[in-house]
């Protein structure tokens, strides 16, 4: 009898396989689970990409927009040195509620402060108090990326990387018949990223598409 061979990993898969299991991260999405909230954490390669870029480029203050449960969060905070500072907007409080647990039981509960809200006006506080961040990772809602992006440069210090996920939205940017607010909007963050001459960017397409630029 033929035998039937089974179908090939992705290229994702294969990757997510090549590593051993993280288990506060593991913890982290099965509390998400048991809470009912979306299952919306970034992906677990990006999710290390974001570890190693925090510590490559030596950012001492985070900022991230939108928290959920703290995957991204951890990462973030991961990559800091001692004394690095992660900021987090949550537009939901029991979700940052959730957040501050997970981070604290994974040793960075003193690294992060949360605020809670819609994320525009806090970032309009976060400006006229003269806060600063050198590391910008935005990951809420997609109809507001090009305005997040705005703020991430006139809040960012000179050099500063500013990363946005689900950039191909499950690929409705690449099909012209998606005309919907979320789509429009997020292809004019990725042309905003691709051509403002404050930034140098590069999109990475695996997964649901990450882009990384550095204010120039
Ligand atoms: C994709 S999830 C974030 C996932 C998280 N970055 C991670 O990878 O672990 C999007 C989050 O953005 C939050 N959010 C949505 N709209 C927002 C807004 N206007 N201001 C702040 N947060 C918002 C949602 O409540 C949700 O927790």
């Amino acid at each position: 009898m033929e035998q039937q061979s089974s179908p090939l990993p992705t290229a994702e898969q294969y990757v997510d396989d090549l590593y051993a299991q993280d288990e506060q991260l593991e913890f982290v999405l099965q509390s998400i689970r048991d809470n009912g909230m979306p299952q919306i954490s970034v992906k677990r390669g990006y999710g290390r990409l974001l570890t190693l870029l925090v510590k490559m480029t030596r950012a001492g203050r985070v900022l991230e927009i939108g928290a959920l449960g703290g995957y991204s969060g951890i990462c973030l905070a991961r990559g800091l040195a001692k004394g690095g500072t992660l900021m987090s907007l949550e537009l939901r409080e029991e979700y940052a509620k959730l957040a501050h647990e997970n981070l604290t039981k994974a040793g960075f509960g003193n690294t992060v402060t949360y605020m809670t809200g819609e994320a525009l006006p806090n970032l309009e506080k976060l400006y006229a108090h003269n806060e600063r961040f050198d590391f910008f990772f935005i990951d809420a809602d997609k109809g507001n990326y090009p305005n997040y992006l705005e703020w991430a440069i006139k809040l960012g210090t000179p050099g500063a990387i500013i990363i946005g996920d689900n950039t191909l939205l499950h690929n409705k940017v690449m099909d012209p018949a998606e005309q919907g607010n979320n789509v429009r909007r997020m292809r004019e963050f990725n042309r905003m990223m691709a051509e403002d001459p404050r930034l140098e960017s590069v999109m990475l397409t695996a997964y649901d598409g990450l882009t990384i630029a550095r204010i120039v």
